[in-house]
């Protein structure tokens, strides 16, 4: 069980939070921080200064009555790389999206362009800044993000499969009829097409998967991991993109984060023996990654996340190649 969060009211009056990219994806992290806030300012970087003042303008109004719509008083307000670079948790959701039809891979040439320069122009960065890559394709750009900055590893971490990971207990909550709160799983290694789910390690409150089945029925586990794979897609295909699951769960991570909570998530960050970063359950505190923990996964999981490593380090090897 998560615990119990800090009084925001105290907490907040300290940090700030500064979203790259004010976008469909930085607007809804930004409201997500007014309406559960855990710092006292978020900060909005665009070079499309008028889709960004427009988006701090239209997110301003969310927090006046905030005894009403929740929330606690957060200040929005536009500002600059430089600006963003002293603040204490840096969201990246700057970059390009995919058209219907695209994989992430396909954003790599464009996204690790502008992360390249995002970086250098916010830098110097604050020492205990931390760095959350949301953008895709996220892993190889936390990889990327990590060499560019200059921050230690743990400050530099990646949304990852956080986001499959809350689509698979969902999934799994309906069809075993409980609270997706109970259901304790994983998908981990790449934020993308080589993603596995660790299905030895799931557990309903505790209670291994296959005890928990309601009655005459089997669970079809490779449908329901395409079914996890393929959500985003499907998202996509009918409204151009995906906003309000990764809006939510970024906001969270940034809690995690800010209120050293130290929480387990499956986070996107360096693996030293794979040499790209993937997710594996870490520990969230203010430093960012804590400590990766280890699952005991069987040898056919340990082979899919193998060769989600080895697909990541292509991945990889390619960008390196791009001037
Ligand atoms: N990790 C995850 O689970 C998810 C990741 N994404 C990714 O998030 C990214 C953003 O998606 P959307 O918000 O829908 O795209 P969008 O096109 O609505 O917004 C992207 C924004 O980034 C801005 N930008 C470009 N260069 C910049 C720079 N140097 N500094 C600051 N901002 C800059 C653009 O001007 C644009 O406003 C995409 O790469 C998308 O694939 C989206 C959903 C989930
Ligand atoms: C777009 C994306 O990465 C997602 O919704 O999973």
């Amino acid at each position: 069980m998560d615990p119990p969060a800090m009084d925001p009211n105290v907490l907040s009056s300290r940090s700030r939070i500064a979203i790259l990219g004010a976008g469909s994806v930085g607007s809804s992290i930004a409201l997500c921080l007014i309406l559960n806030p855990v710092a006292s300012e978020v900060i909005l970087v665009d070079p499309k200064v008028e889709l960004r003042d427009a988006q701090v303008k239209d997110l301003g109004d969310a927090t006046t009555y905030h005894g009403a719509v929740g929330g606690g008083g957060v200040k929005i307000r536009s500002g600059t790389h430089k600006d963003a670079g002293q603040c204490d948790v840096i969201v990246i959701s700057a970059g390009a999206k995919q058209r219907h039809g695209e994989s992430r891979t396909d954003l790599l040439g464009r996204n690790l362009h502008i992360l390249r320069s995002a970086i250098n122009d916010m830098k110097p960065f604050r020492e205990d800044a931390v760095i959350l890559i949301v953008a895709n394709p996220v892993d190889v750009l936390t990889y990327f993000a990590r060499k560019f900055s200059g921050l230690p590893e743990g400050q530099v971490l990646g949304s990852g499969t956080f986001l499959d990971s809350a689509r698979l207990r969902g999934i799994l909550a309906e069809k075993l009829d409980v609270d997706a709160g109970s259901v304790d799983g994983y998908v981990l290694g790449e934020h993308g097409e080589t993603q596995m789910v660790a299905w030895s390690c799931v557990t309903i409150g505790a209670v291994p998967l296959e005890q928990c089945l309601l009655p005459n029925t089997v669970l079809d586990r490779k449908a329901i991991a395409k079914e996890t794979r393929e959500k985003a897609g499907k998202i996509i295909q009918a409204k151009g993109a995906t906003a309000y699951g990764i809006g939510a769960l970024t906001g969270s991570i940034c809690k995690s984060i800010l209120f050293d909570q130290r929480n387990v998530r499956p986070i996107s960050h360096w693996i030293e023996e794979m040499e790209c970063c993937l997710s594996l359950p870490v520990v969230l505190g203010r430093k960012g990654v804590l400590r990766t923990l280890r699952m005991p996964l069987n040898e056919e999981e340990q082979a899919s996340l193998a060769e989600s490593a080895s697909a990541l380090r292509g991945f990889i090897s390619d960008a390196e190649k791009i001037p």
